[in-house]
Protein backbone atom coordinates (compact mmCIF):
# COMPACT_ATOMS: atom_id res chain seq x y z
CA UNK A 1 0.00 0.00 0.00
CA UNK A 2 1.67 3.40 -0.98
CA UNK A 3 1.01 6.52 -1.87
CA UNK A 4 -0.56 7.36 -5.84
CA UNK A 5 2.39 9.09 -8.53
CA UNK A 6 5.23 7.66 -6.48
CA UNK A 7 4.50 4.00 -7.51
CA UNK A 8 3.23 4.81 -10.83
CA UNK A 9 5.97 5.59 -11.69
CA UNK A 10 7.84 2.50 -10.94
CA UNK A 11 4.91 0.38 -12.42
CA UNK A 12 5.77 2.01 -15.84
CA UNK A 13 9.41 1.27 -15.09
CA UNK A 14 9.25 -2.22 -14.29
CA UNK A 15 6.52 -4.22 -15.63
CA UNK A 16 7.20 -6.81 -18.19
CA UNK A 17 9.09 -4.62 -20.36
CA UNK A 18 8.54 -6.31 -23.73
CA UNK A 19 4.92 -6.29 -23.49
CA UNK A 20 4.61 -2.61 -22.23
CA UNK A 21 6.41 -2.27 -25.52
CA UNK A 22 4.23 -4.24 -27.85
CA UNK A 23 1.41 -2.89 -26.05
CA UNK A 24 2.53 0.67 -26.63
CA UNK A 25 3.17 -0.32 -30.63
CA UNK A 26 -0.52 -1.58 -31.26
CA UNK A 27 -1.85 1.55 -29.76
CA UNK A 28 0.41 3.67 -31.68
CA UNK A 29 -0.98 2.25 -34.58
CA UNK A 30 -5.06 3.77 -33.81
CA UNK A 31 -6.07 0.63 -36.05
CA UNK A 32 -6.99 -1.44 -32.95
CA UNK A 33 -7.77 -5.22 -33.47
CA UNK A 34 -9.52 -4.64 -36.64
CA UNK A 35 -6.43 -2.87 -38.16
CA UNK A 36 -4.75 -6.86 -37.54
CA UNK A 37 -7.23 -8.20 -39.20
CA UNK A 38 -6.79 -6.13 -42.47
CA UNK A 39 -3.42 -7.14 -41.93
CA UNK A 40 -4.56 -10.91 -42.12
CA UNK A 41 -2.33 -12.56 -39.45
CA UNK A 42 -3.39 -15.74 -38.66
CA UNK A 43 -1.98 -16.05 -35.14
CA UNK A 44 -2.61 -13.33 -32.64
CA UNK A 45 -0.27 -11.23 -30.79
CA UNK A 46 0.94 -12.38 -27.70
CA UNK A 47 -0.21 -9.57 -25.71
CA UNK A 48 -4.12 -11.26 -26.43
CA UNK A 49 -3.17 -14.54 -25.32
CA UNK A 50 -4.80 -15.42 -21.95
CA UNK A 51 -2.33 -16.91 -19.13
CA UNK A 52 -1.95 -20.74 -19.80
CA UNK A 53 -3.61 -21.68 -15.95
CA UNK A 54 -6.92 -19.90 -17.14
CA UNK A 55 -7.22 -21.73 -20.40
CA UNK A 56 -6.57 -24.85 -18.58
CA UNK A 57 -9.24 -24.34 -16.53
CA UNK A 58 -11.74 -22.99 -19.02
CA UNK A 59 -12.12 -26.53 -20.15
CA UNK A 60 -13.84 -27.84 -17.05
CA UNK A 61 -16.30 -25.50 -17.95
CA UNK A 62 -19.40 -26.42 -20.28
CA UNK A 63 -22.29 -23.67 -21.39
CA UNK A 64 -25.22 -24.73 -19.37
CA UNK A 65 -28.56 -25.14 -21.36
CA UNK A 66 -30.31 -22.54 -19.22
CA UNK A 67 -31.30 -19.16 -20.41
CA UNK A 68 -32.04 -15.83 -18.86
CA UNK A 69 -35.59 -14.90 -18.88
CA UNK A 70 -37.01 -12.82 -21.74
CA UNK A 71 -40.10 -10.66 -20.39
CA UNK A 72 -42.52 -9.24 -22.88
CA UNK A 73 -43.01 -5.54 -21.37
CA UNK A 74 -45.77 -4.57 -23.98
CA UNK A 75 -48.51 -4.46 -21.59
CA UNK A 76 -47.13 -2.36 -18.89
CA UNK A 77 -50.25 0.15 -19.65
CA UNK A 78 -52.54 -2.57 -17.87
CA UNK A 79 -52.29 -2.81 -14.13
CA UNK A 80 -52.81 -6.18 -13.88
CA UNK A 81 -50.17 -7.16 -16.70
CA UNK A 82 -47.85 -4.61 -14.76
CA UNK A 83 -47.91 -6.45 -11.71
CA UNK A 84 -47.19 -9.72 -13.41
CA UNK A 85 -44.40 -7.53 -15.60
CA UNK A 86 -42.93 -6.13 -11.97
CA UNK A 87 -43.13 -9.13 -10.98
CA UNK A 88 -41.05 -11.41 -13.53
CA UNK A 89 -38.49 -8.51 -13.35
CA UNK A 90 -38.23 -8.66 -9.97
CA UNK A 91 -37.25 -12.10 -10.17
CA UNK A 92 -35.11 -12.17 -12.94
CA UNK A 93 -33.38 -9.51 -11.52
CA UNK A 94 -32.49 -10.77 -7.93
CA UNK A 95 -31.44 -14.58 -9.70
CA UNK A 96 -29.80 -13.65 -12.61
CA UNK A 97 -29.33 -9.98 -12.74
CA UNK A 98 -29.54 -10.84 -16.18
CA UNK A 99 -32.68 -10.55 -18.55
CA UNK A 100 -33.93 -9.76 -22.45
CA UNK A 101 -36.74 -7.45 -23.06
CA UNK A 102 -39.25 -7.88 -26.15
CA UNK A 103 -41.93 -5.37 -26.64
CA UNK A 104 -39.82 -2.73 -25.58
CA UNK A 105 -41.06 -0.27 -28.02
CA UNK A 106 -37.83 0.76 -29.65
CA UNK A 107 -38.36 -0.47 -33.48
CA UNK A 108 -36.71 -3.02 -34.98
CA UNK A 109 -35.04 -0.39 -37.67
CA UNK A 110 -34.09 1.71 -35.08
CA UNK A 111 -32.35 -1.47 -33.66
CA UNK A 112 -30.96 -2.67 -37.13
CA UNK A 113 -29.58 0.58 -38.28
CA UNK A 114 -27.78 1.13 -34.88
CA UNK A 115 -25.89 -1.57 -35.53
CA UNK A 116 -25.14 -0.93 -39.17
CA UNK A 117 -24.26 2.32 -38.07
CA UNK A 118 -21.51 1.15 -35.53
CA UNK A 119 -20.06 -1.53 -38.52
CA UNK A 120 -19.59 1.56 -40.88
CA UNK A 121 -17.86 3.92 -38.01
CA UNK A 122 -15.76 0.71 -37.56
CA UNK A 123 -15.08 -0.19 -40.90
CA UNK A 124 -14.33 3.27 -42.53
CA UNK A 125 -10.87 4.57 -44.12
CA UNK A 126 -8.28 4.31 -40.98
CA UNK A 127 -7.91 8.25 -41.15
CA UNK A 128 -11.25 9.26 -40.61
CA UNK A 129 -11.26 6.86 -37.54
CA UNK A 130 -7.93 8.55 -36.13
CA UNK A 131 -9.14 11.68 -35.66
CA UNK A 132 -11.42 9.61 -32.62
CA UNK A 133 -8.48 7.81 -31.31
CA UNK A 134 -8.17 9.00 -27.80
CA UNK A 135 -7.13 7.19 -23.85
CA UNK A 136 -8.83 11.12 -23.06
CA UNK A 137 -11.91 9.99 -20.82
CA UNK A 138 -13.56 13.81 -20.65
CA UNK A 139 -13.75 13.62 -24.63
CA UNK A 140 -17.40 13.05 -25.42
CA UNK A 141 -16.53 10.68 -28.39
CA UNK A 142 -13.82 8.17 -28.06
CA UNK A 143 -12.55 5.52 -30.38
CA UNK A 144 -10.21 2.98 -28.69
CA UNK A 145 -8.86 -0.82 -28.69
CA UNK A 146 -9.05 -2.00 -24.86
CA UNK A 147 -10.39 0.78 -22.63
CA UNK A 148 -7.89 -0.42 -19.91
CA UNK A 149 -5.13 -2.14 -22.58
CA UNK A 150 -2.32 -0.51 -19.95
CA UNK A 151 -3.48 -1.88 -16.87
CA UNK A 152 -4.57 -6.01 -18.00
CA UNK A 153 -3.20 -8.98 -18.32
CA UNK A 154 -4.39 -9.91 -21.58
CA UNK A 155 -5.87 -7.71 -24.40
CA UNK A 156 -9.28 -8.30 -25.37
CA UNK A 157 -10.12 -8.82 -28.76
CA UNK A 158 -12.29 -5.44 -29.25
CA UNK A 159 -12.73 -2.36 -30.37
CA UNK A 160 -15.24 0.05 -28.85
CA UNK A 161 -16.03 3.71 -29.91
CA UNK A 162 -17.76 4.79 -26.78
CA UNK A 163 -20.15 8.04 -26.59
CA UNK A 164 -21.00 10.03 -23.56
CA UNK A 165 -24.39 11.05 -24.87
CA UNK A 166 -25.69 13.21 -21.65
CA UNK A 167 -22.90 13.28 -19.51
CA UNK A 168 -23.06 17.12 -19.01
CA UNK A 169 -27.33 15.98 -18.90
CA UNK A 170 -27.81 17.13 -22.64
CA UNK A 171 -27.37 15.24 -25.57
CA UNK A 172 -24.84 17.20 -27.66
CA UNK A 173 -25.27 15.56 -31.25
CA UNK A 174 -22.68 17.98 -32.90
CA UNK A 175 -19.97 16.32 -31.57
CA UNK A 176 -21.25 12.25 -32.40
CA UNK A 177 -19.17 11.11 -36.06
CA UNK A 178 -21.06 12.36 -38.60
CA UNK A 179 -21.30 8.57 -40.11
CA UNK A 180 -23.50 7.66 -37.41
CA UNK A 181 -24.95 11.06 -35.92
CA UNK A 182 -28.71 10.68 -36.68
CA UNK A 183 -28.95 6.92 -35.87
CA UNK A 184 -27.09 7.44 -32.55
CA UNK A 185 -29.09 10.23 -31.87
CA UNK A 186 -32.42 8.51 -32.31
CA UNK A 187 -31.33 5.15 -30.68
CA UNK A 188 -30.32 7.24 -27.53
CA UNK A 189 -33.83 8.81 -27.43
CA UNK A 190 -35.31 5.86 -27.63
CA UNK A 191 -32.70 3.85 -25.00
CA UNK A 192 -33.48 6.95 -22.64
CA UNK A 193 -37.05 6.15 -22.80
CA UNK A 194 -36.79 2.75 -22.08
CA UNK A 195 -34.60 3.25 -19.21
CA UNK A 196 -36.89 5.39 -17.57
CA UNK A 197 -39.26 2.77 -18.02
CA UNK A 198 -37.33 0.10 -16.42
CA UNK A 199 -36.18 2.12 -13.88
CA UNK A 200 -39.79 2.62 -12.53
CA UNK A 201 -40.23 -1.33 -12.88
CA UNK A 202 -37.43 -1.88 -10.90
CA UNK A 203 -38.61 0.57 -8.21
CA UNK A 204 -41.97 -0.89 -8.19
CA UNK A 205 -40.19 -4.05 -7.94
CA UNK A 206 -38.97 -3.06 -4.19
CA UNK A 207 -41.42 -2.24 -3.29
CA UNK A 208 -40.81 2.00 -3.69
CA UNK A 209 -42.41 4.70 -5.68
CA UNK A 210 -42.16 3.89 -9.36
CA UNK A 211 -40.39 7.49 -9.36
CA UNK A 212 -37.89 6.34 -6.55
CA UNK A 213 -34.76 5.18 -8.45
CA UNK A 214 -34.88 8.38 -10.73
CA UNK A 215 -35.46 10.89 -8.35
CA UNK A 216 -31.70 9.45 -7.14
CA UNK A 217 -30.66 10.45 -10.93
CA UNK A 218 -30.13 7.12 -11.54
CA UNK A 219 -31.54 7.26 -15.06
CA UNK A 220 -29.02 10.58 -16.31
CA UNK A 221 -25.43 9.92 -17.32
CA UNK A 222 -26.45 7.40 -20.78
CA UNK A 223 -23.11 6.42 -22.36
CA UNK A 224 -23.00 4.36 -25.35
CA UNK A 225 -20.75 1.76 -25.69
CA UNK A 226 -20.58 0.56 -29.35
CA UNK A 227 -18.23 -2.66 -29.03
CA UNK A 228 -16.65 -3.85 -32.75
CA UNK A 229 -15.72 -7.53 -32.22
CA UNK A 230 -13.47 -8.53 -35.20
CA UNK A 231 -13.40 -12.31 -36.40
CA UNK A 232 -10.61 -13.74 -34.46
CA UNK A 233 -8.59 -16.62 -36.17
CA UNK A 234 -7.23 -18.47 -32.73
CA UNK A 235 -10.38 -17.54 -30.52
CA UNK A 236 -9.82 -20.06 -28.03
CA UNK A 237 -6.95 -18.32 -27.06
CA UNK A 238 -8.67 -15.14 -26.24
CA UNK A 239 -11.67 -13.18 -25.11
CA UNK A 240 -13.67 -10.24 -26.61
CA UNK A 241 -14.46 -9.10 -23.58
CA UNK A 242 -13.09 -10.20 -20.03
CA UNK A 243 -15.49 -11.78 -17.12
CA UNK A 244 -16.78 -8.69 -15.33
CA UNK A 245 -19.81 -6.69 -13.91
CA UNK A 246 -20.81 -3.31 -15.16
CA UNK A 247 -19.88 -0.81 -12.15
CA UNK A 248 -22.65 1.85 -12.59
CA UNK A 249 -26.91 1.44 -12.25
CA UNK A 250 -27.71 -0.31 -15.06
CA UNK A 251 -27.04 -1.26 -18.89
CA UNK A 252 -29.15 -1.82 -21.69
CA UNK A 253 -27.26 -4.21 -24.79
CA UNK A 254 -28.01 -4.41 -28.22
CA UNK A 255 -26.13 -7.59 -29.87
CA UNK A 256 -25.97 -8.52 -33.38
CA UNK A 257 -26.96 -12.45 -34.15
CA UNK A 258 -23.46 -13.26 -33.36
CA UNK A 259 -23.21 -15.06 -30.42
CA UNK A 260 -20.43 -14.64 -27.09
CA UNK A 261 -21.78 -13.05 -24.75
CA UNK A 262 -21.93 -14.92 -21.35
CA UNK A 263 -23.17 -14.42 -18.33
CA UNK A 264 -22.15 -16.90 -14.88
CA UNK A 265 -24.95 -17.94 -13.03
CA UNK A 266 -24.71 -20.87 -10.47
CA UNK A 267 -20.87 -21.31 -11.17
CA UNK A 268 -21.67 -22.06 -15.23
CA UNK A 269 -21.13 -19.97 -18.12
CA UNK A 270 -24.52 -19.67 -19.50
CA UNK A 271 -24.88 -17.99 -23.29
CA UNK A 272 -27.11 -15.06 -23.87
CA UNK A 273 -28.33 -15.92 -26.91
CA UNK A 274 -29.38 -13.08 -29.51
CA UNK A 275 -32.85 -12.61 -29.67
CA UNK A 276 -34.55 -10.89 -32.68
CA UNK A 277 -35.85 -7.68 -31.29
CA UNK A 278 -34.74 -8.17 -27.94
CA UNK A 279 -32.57 -6.08 -25.71
CA UNK A 280 -30.27 -7.39 -23.31
CA UNK A 281 -31.18 -5.66 -19.46
CA UNK A 282 -28.28 -6.42 -16.41
CA UNK A 283 -27.91 -4.70 -13.06
CA UNK A 284 -24.82 -3.07 -12.26
CA UNK A 285 -22.80 -3.04 -9.24
CA UNK A 286 -24.26 0.65 -7.90
CA UNK A 287 -27.45 -0.73 -8.06
CA UNK A 288 -27.24 -4.13 -6.71
CA UNK A 289 -25.03 -1.14 -3.72
CA UNK A 290 -28.15 0.70 -3.33
CA UNK A 291 -30.89 -2.17 -2.79
CA UNK A 292 -28.45 -3.72 -0.46
CA UNK A 293 -28.19 -6.51 -2.44
CA UNK A 294 -31.95 -7.25 -3.34
CA UNK A 295 -30.70 -6.81 -7.00
CA UNK A 296 -27.60 -8.65 -8.30
CA UNK A 297 -25.21 -7.08 -10.61
CA UNK A 298 -23.23 -10.54 -11.91
CA UNK A 299 -20.49 -11.21 -14.32
CA UNK A 300 -20.87 -11.80 -17.53
CA UNK A 301 -18.03 -11.88 -20.51
CA UNK A 302 -17.75 -12.30 -24.56
CA UNK A 303 -16.38 -14.91 -26.40
CA UNK A 304 -14.09 -14.41 -29.11
CA UNK A 305 -15.13 -16.21 -32.24
CA UNK A 306 -14.29 -17.34 -35.64
CA UNK A 307 -17.06 -15.47 -37.46
CA UNK A 308 -17.50 -12.10 -37.17
CA UNK A 309 -18.15 -9.01 -36.63
CA UNK A 310 -20.06 -9.50 -33.69
CA UNK A 311 -21.52 -5.89 -32.75
CA UNK A 312 -22.88 -4.56 -29.92
CA UNK A 313 -23.85 -1.52 -28.04
CA UNK A 314 -23.96 -1.16 -24.60
CA UNK A 315 -25.78 2.13 -22.85
CA UNK A 316 -24.73 2.62 -19.59
CA UNK A 317 -26.95 4.64 -16.88
CA UNK A 318 -23.90 5.91 -15.26
CA UNK A 319 -25.84 8.68 -13.28
CA UNK A 320 -24.26 11.64 -12.34
CA UNK A 321 -20.66 10.81 -12.58
CA UNK A 322 -18.48 13.85 -12.70
CA UNK A 323 -20.84 14.86 -9.43
CA UNK A 324 -19.75 14.51 -5.91
CA UNK A 325 -23.04 12.75 -5.15
CA UNK A 326 -22.94 10.10 -2.39
CA UNK A 327 -24.97 6.69 -3.08
CA UNK A 328 -25.68 4.49 0.12
CA UNK A 329 -28.45 1.80 0.42
CA UNK A 330 -31.51 2.77 0.25
CA UNK A 331 -33.20 3.92 3.36
CA UNK A 332 -36.54 2.06 2.92
CA UNK A 333 -34.31 -1.33 2.12
CA UNK A 334 -33.17 -0.97 5.01
CA UNK A 335 -34.20 -2.50 8.77
CA UNK A 336 -33.00 -3.84 11.76
CA UNK A 337 -33.19 -7.94 10.10
CA UNK A 338 -31.71 -6.27 7.31
CA UNK A 339 -28.75 -3.95 8.42
CA UNK A 340 -26.99 -2.30 4.99
CA UNK A 341 -24.16 -4.23 3.81
CA UNK A 342 -22.54 -1.09 1.86
CA UNK A 343 -21.00 1.90 2.92
CA UNK A 344 -21.64 5.41 0.80
CA UNK A 345 -19.35 5.64 -2.18
CA UNK A 346 -18.80 9.40 -3.46
CA UNK A 347 -19.87 8.45 -7.28
CA UNK A 348 -17.41 10.62 -8.88
CA UNK A 349 -14.35 9.22 -7.05
CA UNK A 350 -16.13 5.41 -7.47
CA UNK A 351 -16.60 5.70 -11.46
CA UNK A 352 -12.55 7.09 -11.69
CA UNK A 353 -11.43 4.04 -9.83
CA UNK A 354 -13.14 1.88 -12.02
CA UNK A 355 -11.44 4.11 -15.10
CA UNK A 356 -8.10 3.30 -13.56
CA UNK A 357 -8.65 -0.38 -12.79
CA UNK A 358 -10.34 -1.60 -15.98
CA UNK A 359 -12.06 -4.95 -16.11
CA UNK A 360 -9.86 -7.45 -14.53
CA UNK A 361 -7.22 -7.08 -12.09
CA UNK A 362 -9.40 -6.05 -9.17
CA UNK A 363 -9.68 -9.24 -7.71
CA UNK A 364 -5.70 -9.18 -5.69
CA UNK A 365 -6.12 -5.57 -5.02
CA UNK A 366 -9.26 -6.20 -3.54
CA UNK A 367 -7.26 -8.33 -0.82
CA UNK A 368 -5.11 -6.11 -0.18
CA UNK A 369 -7.25 -3.50 0.71
CA UNK A 370 -9.23 -5.41 3.04
CA UNK A 371 -5.62 -6.88 4.44
CA UNK A 372 -4.63 -3.08 4.68
CA UNK A 373 -7.69 -2.59 6.90
CA UNK A 374 -6.55 -4.96 8.97
CA UNK A 375 -3.47 -4.31 9.65
CA UNK A 376 -3.83 -0.24 9.58
CA UNK A 377 -6.79 -2.30 12.69
CA UNK A 378 -3.49 -4.06 14.43
CA UNK A 379 -1.16 -0.90 13.91
CA UNK A 380 -3.46 1.75 15.48
CA UNK A 381 -4.02 -0.42 18.66
CA UNK A 382 -0.10 -1.69 18.60
CA UNK A 383 0.10 2.19 18.93
CA UNK A 384 -2.27 2.20 21.82
CA UNK A 385 -5.08 4.42 19.77
CA UNK A 386 -8.15 3.22 18.80
CA UNK A 387 -9.06 0.26 16.09
CA UNK A 388 -10.11 3.05 13.35
CA UNK A 389 -7.17 6.30 14.40
CA UNK A 390 -5.20 5.28 11.02
CA UNK A 391 -8.20 4.49 8.71
CA UNK A 392 -10.03 8.04 10.22
CA UNK A 393 -5.98 9.73 9.06
CA UNK A 394 -7.46 8.35 5.57
CA UNK A 395 -4.08 5.85 5.35
CA UNK A 396 -5.79 3.20 4.41
CA UNK A 397 -6.51 5.14 0.82
CA UNK A 398 -4.57 5.50 -2.45
CA UNK A 399 -3.66 2.13 -2.93
CA UNK A 400 -1.00 1.33 -5.55
CA UNK A 401 0.43 -1.46 -7.32
CA UNK A 402 4.10 -1.50 -8.51
CA UNK A 403 4.63 -4.99 -10.30
CA UNK A 404 8.42 -5.33 -10.42
CA UNK A 405 10.13 -7.83 -13.05
CA UNK A 406 14.05 -8.71 -12.15
CA UNK A 407 15.55 -10.42 -15.04
CA UNK A 408 18.49 -13.05 -14.83
CA UNK A 409 21.55 -10.61 -14.80
CA UNK A 410 25.05 -11.76 -15.62
CA UNK A 411 26.98 -9.10 -13.48
CA UNK A 412 24.75 -8.95 -10.63
CA UNK A 413 27.66 -8.05 -8.23
CA UNK A 414 28.05 -4.67 -10.51
CA UNK A 415 24.60 -3.59 -10.04
CA UNK A 416 21.75 -3.74 -7.97
CA UNK A 417 17.88 -4.84 -8.58
CA UNK A 418 16.42 -1.92 -6.15
CA UNK A 419 18.75 1.04 -4.41
CA UNK A 420 18.67 1.01 -0.76
CA UNK A 421 16.06 3.32 -0.15
CA UNK A 422 12.43 3.36 2.64
CA UNK A 423 9.62 3.50 1.14
CA UNK A 424 7.92 6.79 0.91
CA UNK A 425 4.03 5.88 1.81
CA UNK A 426 2.25 4.82 4.62
CA UNK A 427 2.53 0.91 4.53
CA UNK A 428 3.29 -1.58 1.89
CA UNK A 429 2.39 -4.96 1.29
CA UNK A 430 4.87 -6.83 -0.69
CA UNK A 431 4.34 -10.18 -2.84
CA UNK A 432 7.46 -11.86 -3.68
CA UNK A 433 7.89 -15.28 -5.85
CA UNK A 434 10.66 -17.82 -4.88
CA UNK A 435 13.72 -15.83 -5.65
CA UNK A 436 15.77 -14.21 -3.13
CA UNK A 437 17.02 -10.53 -3.02
CA UNK A 438 14.72 -8.10 -0.96
CA UNK A 439 17.21 -7.41 2.12
CA UNK A 440 16.53 -4.78 4.79
CA UNK A 441 19.28 -3.15 6.69
CA UNK A 442 19.14 -3.95 10.56
CA UNK A 443 21.39 -3.21 13.10
CA UNK A 444 23.57 -2.26 10.59
CA UNK A 445 23.79 -5.22 8.77
CA UNK A 446 21.83 -5.82 5.56
CA UNK A 447 19.54 -8.99 6.59
CA UNK A 448 17.86 -11.27 3.85
CA UNK A 449 13.91 -11.35 3.55
CA UNK A 450 13.60 -14.85 2.90
CA UNK A 451 10.56 -15.73 0.18
CA UNK A 452 8.13 -18.26 2.40
CA UNK A 453 5.81 -19.33 0.13
CA UNK A 454 2.13 -17.84 1.14
CA UNK A 455 3.88 -14.86 3.18
CA UNK A 456 3.62 -11.33 2.40
CA UNK A 457 6.18 -9.18 3.39
CA UNK A 458 4.89 -5.82 5.12
CA UNK A 459 6.59 -2.42 6.09
CA UNK A 460 6.16 0.81 7.54
CA UNK A 461 6.93 3.92 5.25
CA UNK A 462 8.06 6.72 6.02
CA UNK A 463 5.00 8.94 6.34
CA UNK A 464 3.54 6.23 9.02
CA UNK A 465 6.79 7.41 10.72
CA UNK A 466 6.33 11.05 10.38
CA UNK A 467 2.76 12.08 8.98
CA UNK A 468 2.24 15.08 11.13
CA UNK A 469 2.99 13.36 14.63
CA UNK A 470 -0.43 12.09 16.14
CA UNK A 471 -1.03 14.32 19.22
CA UNK A 472 -2.01 11.24 21.48
CA UNK A 473 1.42 10.11 20.80
CA UNK A 474 3.20 13.22 21.86
CA UNK A 475 3.49 13.99 25.51
CA UNK A 476 5.78 16.60 27.38
CA UNK A 477 8.54 13.72 27.59
CA UNK A 478 7.72 12.45 23.55
CA UNK A 479 7.70 16.14 22.32
CA UNK A 480 7.28 15.82 18.44
CA UNK A 481 10.53 14.93 16.16
CA UNK A 482 9.03 15.95 12.95
CA UNK A 483 7.55 19.13 11.62
CA UNK A 484 4.15 18.42 9.58
CA UNK A 485 4.34 17.58 5.52
CA UNK A 486 1.77 18.49 3.23
CA UNK A 487 0.84 15.08 1.29
CA UNK A 488 1.18 16.36 -2.16
CA UNK A 489 4.39 18.69 -1.68
CA UNK A 490 5.54 15.71 -0.13
CA UNK A 491 5.22 12.93 -2.82
CA UNK A 492 6.39 15.26 -5.40
CA UNK A 493 9.22 15.40 -3.92
CA UNK A 494 10.02 11.95 -3.61
CA UNK A 495 9.07 11.63 -7.40
CA UNK A 496 11.35 14.48 -8.34
CA UNK A 497 14.31 13.02 -6.21
CA UNK A 498 14.42 9.25 -6.72
CA UNK A 499 15.39 6.24 -4.63
CA UNK A 500 19.05 7.25 -4.78
CA UNK A 501 19.10 10.66 -3.35
CA UNK A 502 19.13 9.64 0.60
CA UNK A 503 16.93 12.14 2.16
CA UNK A 504 16.02 10.03 5.10
CA UNK A 505 13.29 11.80 7.03
CA UNK A 506 15.92 14.14 8.50
CA UNK A 507 14.79 17.20 6.11
CA UNK A 508 11.49 16.64 8.11
CA UNK A 509 12.50 16.75 11.95
CA UNK A 510 11.64 20.18 13.10
O1 LIG B 1 -20.53 -6.93 -26.03
C1 LIG B 1 -21.26 -7.40 -25.19
O2 LIG B 1 -22.17 -8.19 -25.48
C2 LIG B 1 -21.09 -7.08 -23.73
C3 LIG B 1 -20.19 -5.92 -23.47
C4 LIG B 1 -20.08 -5.61 -22.03
O3 LIG B 1 -20.23 -6.44 -21.19
C5 LIG B 1 -19.78 -4.23 -21.59
O4 LIG B 1 -19.55 -3.35 -22.42
O5 LIG B 1 -19.78 -3.99 -20.37
FE1 LIG C 1 -20.52 -5.53 -19.24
Amino acid sequence: MAVSGVQQTMVNDTLEYDRTIELKAFDETKAGVKGLVDDRLVKIPKIFVRPAEELAKELNCRPAEVQPPIIDIGGIQGLDRRKEIVNEVRCAAAKWGFFQVVEHGIPLTVLEEMIEGVRLFHEQDLEAKKEFYSRDSTRTVRLNTNFDLFNSRTANWRDTLIISVSASGTLNPNEFPAICRDVVTAYAKHVQNLGDTLFQLLSEALGLKEDHLKSMECTEGLRAVCHYYPACPEPELTLGTTKHSDPLFLTVLLQNQISGLQVLYEDQWVDVRPTPGALVINIGDLLQLITNDQLKSNKHRVLASRVGPRISVACFFSGPVLSSKVYGPIDELISEGNPPVYREIQLDKYAAKFASTGLEGRAYAKHVQNLGNTLFQLLSEALGLRENHLKSMECTEGLKMACHYYPACPEPELTLGTTKHSDPGFVTVLLQNQISGLQVLYEDQWVDVRPTPGALVINIGDLLQVYGPIVELISEGNPPVYREVQLDKYITKFVTTGLDEDLGLDCYKK
